[in-house]
C-alpha cells in the first residue's frame, strides 16, 4: 500500500471567513497600515483678519452681557416685524440666546396686522383713531381670538423649537395687567374709540413666576378692568407698563421701519437718540404708527427703565445687534441728559453702559 501523497499546503480563504471575525492571513511581506490616531473637525483656515473681528465682537460684548445679566429686558414684538419666515426664526433664536446668556427676555407681542386680516375675512372694517383700533363690542372678540388664539401660540411655537422655554399668558390671566378704558388724541381732541384700555396696574408676580422657573413668557394685550370687562390694549402701551413693572433694564420695540425719524417720511432724518424732554416735547406731532410707540418709550424712560429702542424688526438678528454692540441700531430714547459742561468722552456719545 503506497503511503498517500501529502496534500499541498495551501493558505486558503474560506467562504465562511465573513461570519469570521478573525482577518484573514496577512503575507510576511504586506505592511499593516498605520494606526489613524484621532478624527476630523471643522478648522479655521488661516485668516488673522477674520480671527481678529471675530475676537472683537465676542471681547466687545463682554460689557452689555455684564449690564444684562440677570436682569429683565422686555421685547415688544409688533405684528409687522412677523411677517417674513427668515426673522420670525432669527427672533425666536435671539430669545434663546438671550435666555442662555442668563438674561430675562420677556415678550409682549403686538398682531394688528393679524387681526386686522381676520376683521377684514369677517367683512369688518377696520379703524383706527390715533394709531388705535376703534373697538366695538363686536371686534374686541376677535381681538381677543386672533392675539391669544393665534399669535401667542405662534410665537411660542416658534420659541420652543428650541425647546420648552416660552410660555404664554395673556393681560387677563393671574392678573397680569388691569385696564382702564381711554380715548385716542385726533388733533389735540380726545375722541371714543370704544372698548381700548390703557393698563393702570400691573402684577408682576406671574410673570416674576415664570422667569424664576426659567421660563420665556410671551404676553398677548388684551386686559380686563376693574368690572372683569375685557379690553383691547396696545402692544406698545402694555410692553411699557410690563417694562416698568419688571424694573426692566431695557424695552426693546421691534417693528417695521428703522426707528424714528424726524422729518418722516425723510429717510435721512432717522433719529439715533433722544432724550424724554425732548420726545416728550415733539409726541404731540407724530403720525398715528409712532405715537403710541415713543409714547409707550417715553412712559418706559419716565418709570425708570434704563433705556427704550425702537428697532427695525424685519433685519434678522437687528436686536443681537443693538443689545450687545456699541454701535446702536434703529432709535434709543434715553432718561433726560444734562447739559454738558466739557466736550462729551466717547462713553456719553456713544451707548455703552
Ligand atoms: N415719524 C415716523 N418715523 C417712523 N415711522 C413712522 C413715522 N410716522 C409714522 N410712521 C409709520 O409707523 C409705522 C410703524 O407703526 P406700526 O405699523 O403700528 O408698527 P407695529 O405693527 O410694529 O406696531 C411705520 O411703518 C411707518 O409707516
Ligand atoms: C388698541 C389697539 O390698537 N390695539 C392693537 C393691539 C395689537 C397691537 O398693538 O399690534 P401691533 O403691535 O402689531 O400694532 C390692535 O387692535 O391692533
Amino acid at each position: 500500500m503506497s503511503t498517500p501523497e501529502p496534500e499541498p499546503h495551501v493558505t486558503t480563504v474560506h467562504d465562511d471567513a465573513a461570519q469570521d471575525p478573525t482577518p484573514p492571513d496577512v503575507a510576511v511581506d504586506q505592511v499593516a497600515p498605520p494606526r489613524r490616531i484621532g478624527t476630523h473637525r471643522v478648522m479655521r483656515t488661516h485668516d488673522p483678519e477674520g480671527d481678529a473681528r471675530r475676537i472683537a465682537v465676542l471681547t466687545g460684548a463682554l460689557p452689555w452681557l455684564k449690564e444684562f445679566h440677570g436682569n429683565v429686558v422686555v421685547i415688544k414684538y409688533g405684528g409687522h416685524a412677523m411677517v417674513d419666515d427668515e426673522c420670525r426664526r432669527a427672533f425666536a433664536d435671539d430669545m434663546v440666546f438671550l435666555r442662555t446668556c442668563g438674561i430675562l427676555p420677556v415678550v409682549v407681542h403686538g398682531g394688528g396686522p393679524q387681526i386686522t386680516e381676520m376683521l377684514g375675512r369677517l367683512g369688518i372694517e377696520s379703524e383706527f383713531r390715533g394709531g388705535l383700533r376703534v373697538t366695538t363690542e363686536q371686534t374686541i372678540g376677535v381681538v381677543r381670538m386672533v392675539l391669544t388664539g393665534q399669535v401667542t401660540p405662534e410665537v411660542v411655537g416658534l420659541i420652543n423649537q428650541h425647546g420648552p422655554l416660552a410660555v404664554g399668558l395673556s393681560g387677563e390671566d393671574g392678573g397680569l395687567l388691569t385696564a382702564e378704558r381711554t380715548q385716542a388724541v385726533v388733533d389735540g381732541e380726545s375722541v371714543d374709540i370704544g372698548l381700548v384700555g390703557d393698563v393702570v396696574e400691573v402684577d408682576p408676580a406671574p410673570v416674576r413666576a415664570l422667569l424664576e422657573a426659567g421660563h420665556i413668557p410671551v404676553i398677548a394685550t388684551v386686559a380686563p378692568d376693574r368690572d372683569g370687562v375685557v379690553h383691547n390694549v396696545n402692544a406698545d402701551t402694555a410692553a411699557a407698563a410690563v417694562a416698568v413693572a419688571l424694573d426692566a433694564v431695557k424695552l426693546v420695540v421691534l417693528t417695521d421701519v428703522e426707528g424714528l425719524y424726524s422729518d418722516w417720511p425723510d429717510r435721512d432724518s432717522l433719529v439715533q437718540q433722544i432724550d424724554v424732554t425732548e420726545l416728550a416735547e415733539i409726541l404731540p406731532d407724530l403720525d398715528a404708527g409712532m405715537a403710541p410707540k415713543m409714547a409707550a418709550c417715553l412712559r418706559a424712560v419716565q418709570g425708570g427703565v434704563k433705556r427704550a429702542t425702537v428697532v427695525d424688526g424685519r433685519t434678522p438678528h437687528a436686536l443681537l445687534l443693538e443689545m450687545f454692540t456699541t454701535e446702536g441700531t434703529g432709535t434709543m430714547v434715553v432718561p433726560s441728559l444734562p447739559t454738558p459742561t466739557h466736550a462729551p468722552t466717547t462713553q456719553e456719545e456713544g451707548t455703552a453702559p
